[in-house]
């Protein structure tokens, strides 16, 4: 009986209890999400991080770059928003595009104005780069350094600029000599190669004062791998983000081999340089830039506090040097691309020259007002072909936010400047190459239309060479207009196709050169000699 009575009690009692834990469970569940919840809300910035596609596990979102990263970029942030994320392998990368470039370079520049630490970095000028390195005192105060001093040699004043005019002209003369005898010799060739020398021997007569004679092996060895550099260099560089993948045999490992190797032969021809002219240094003599950083980085070690214990001069030439030459040689492969892609343009050019400069002499710096559609036709091809399109990468320097989003310190920054030259609602018919949208309804240079092309980058990672550039690309188009015509190979017409680096290059093309008119090799010789 009792047994019979006890059982139901019991029975009550479990079910109680069991329901009472239940409820207790449940309770104490919903306190933890909740607490979670708070947890997390309270974790979260005030501001959220920007938006941006899906990632995959380790490589992230490397794989959907493909062959030309800046215009991936540009579908990203119209999908998205002009400032968006992703992730390179294990880095999370943010992308800025359009008007938020100028925000956060100018506006903000402190905040943005770090270079990441990226491996290939570490190897440019042995570690020491101005150009790859990131913000900091030292860094401040060599880039003012390196800015006056390239002023000094080019565009800082009327006899300056007569100066690097003659250096220009003495290339372009050799130059020229070569394309007619290569014309003569196989009727169609390649001038890409031609281009690099003619343009390192400008800035190594600038540099380090001597130029190189075309055969020179050792010249060719040390300028001629730029696209294996800036291939290594540029926003998206798989060994940058995976730097894993130098560990064990692959073919990113061997590009990499490479980059390393031709980085120390640089060092090494620019050190050389240096030990070179510290031998035979007079003082009160500058001969050229070398002679100049000697004095002014000495003078700036002795006077400031930097200790560095070992030469600074290297870095910084090596960083003049190496960013001159590659830049402007593409720029001049570009510039010849475009003149026997559009042999209207070619003509116009010709034609506008021809009004200011007659046969007796050659274009000088004193033309370039009465010609504004050659700047029109600079302007253009800076614009449509963005061969920078993505500046070095940048970092943040601190905790930052823009356009309501908020960066951490030291997240690497993209800066889409194709964006901004292909911007419909700036640019009619983005797409097309059309010098003509730079000129007024007068025929003159639109200044604010010119200023709104972004190449050179903006606040304080801008070019030092900007202007030195323009003065360069003046000097060579008109040279190029006023003395011969270029002509494409018919069996290969050319294309405006590309290869993705820290520049677009483009990729190989054939062309003929002839002498506008027999005395056209006078006019370039009566100028003063070289
Ligand atoms: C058409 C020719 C050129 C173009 C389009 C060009 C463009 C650029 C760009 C986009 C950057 C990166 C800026 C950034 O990271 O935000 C840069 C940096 C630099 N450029 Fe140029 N450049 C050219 C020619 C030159 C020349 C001729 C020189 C030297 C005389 C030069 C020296 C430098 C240096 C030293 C830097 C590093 C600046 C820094 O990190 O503070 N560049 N250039």
């Amino acid at each position: 009986m009792n047994q019979g009575h006890r059982t139901p009690i019991m029975d009550v009692t479990s079910e109680w209890f069991d329901t009472a834990n239940v409820r207790a469970l449940l309770l104490t569940c919903v306190i933890l999400l909740f607490s979670l919840h708070l947890w997390r809300w309270l974790r979260q910035p005030s501001i959220p991080s920007p938006p941006g596609p899906l990632a995959w596990p380790f490589i992230g979102n490397a794989a959907q770059l493909g062959s030309a990263p800046h215009l991936y970029f540009a579908r990203m942030a119209k999908k998205y928003d002009n400032v968006f994320q992703i992730k390179l392998g294990s880095r999370t990368v943010v992308v800025l595009n359009g008007d938020c470039i100028r925000q956060a370079l100018v506006k903000q520049g402190p905040d943005f104005a770090g270079r990441p630490n990226f491996t290939s970095f570490q190897y440019v000028s042995e570690g020491n780069s101005m150009a790859f390195g990131t913000m900091t005192d030292w860094w401040k105060a060599q880039r003012k350094v390196a800015h006056s001093t390239v002023r000094m040699f080019s565009t800082g004043n009327a006899h300056t600029k007569k100066t690097f005019e003659h250096h220009v002209l003495c290339e372009f003369r050799e130059l020229l000599q070569l394309f007619v005898e290569k014309t003569k010799r196989d009727e169609y060739f390649q001038p890409m190669t031609y281009l690099v020398v003619s343009t390192a021997n400008i800035m190594s007569a600038v540099c380090f004062g001597k130029r190189y004679s075309y055969d020179d092996e050792e010249f060719r060895q040390v300028v001629g791998r730029n696209d294996q550099f800036t291939q290594t260099v540029g926003a998206g560089s798989i060994v940058d983000v995976m730097p894993w993948l130098q560990y064990f045999p692959n073919p990113i490992k061997t590009i990499f081999e490479n980059f390393k190797r031709l980085n120390i032969e640089f060092s090494k021809f620019v050190r050389d340089k240096v030990v070179e002219h510290r031998k035979t240094f007079q003082s009160g003599t500058i001969r050229d830039m070398t002679d100049a950083f000697i004095v002014a980085l000495d003078q700036l070690r002795d006077k400031t506090a930097f200790s560095l214990g070992k030469d600074y001069v290297p870095p910084i030439l090596g960083d003049i040097f190496g960013a001159s030459q590659d830049t402007l040689s593409t720029a001049m492969q570009w510039i010849i691309l475009i003149l026997v892609k559009y042999p209207e343009m070619q003509t116009r050019l010709q034609q506008e020259v021809d009004k200011v400069v007659d046969r007796s002499r050659l274009p000088s710096i004193e033309d370039q007002l009465q010609l504004p559609y050659v700047m029109a036709f600079i302007y253009e091809m800076m614009r449509f072909t963005s061969f920078i399109p993505l500046t070095i990468p940048h970092s943040t320097t601190t905790d930052t936010s823009i356009m309501g989003y908020t960066i951490p310190k030291d997240t690497v920054i993209f800066i889409n400047q194709w964006s901004i030259n292909h911007n419909p609602s700036m640019w009619e018919h983005p797409e097309t190459f059309d010098p003509q949208r730079f000129l007024d309804k007068n025929g003159a240079l639109d200044k604010d239309l010119t200023s709104s092309v972004l190449l050179f980058s903006l606040g304080m990672r801008r070019c030092i060479g900007e202007e030195l550039s323009k003065l360069k690309l003046f000097l060579f188009t008109a040279f190029i207009v006023h003395q011969c015509h270029i002509t494409a190979d018919p069996a290969r017409p050319p294309k405006l196709d590309y290869n993705y680096g820290l520049t677009l290059k483009p990729h190989s093309f054939f062309i003929a050169v002839s002498l506008r008119e027999d005395d056209s090799a006078r006019s370039c010789h009566q100028a003063a000699p070289c």
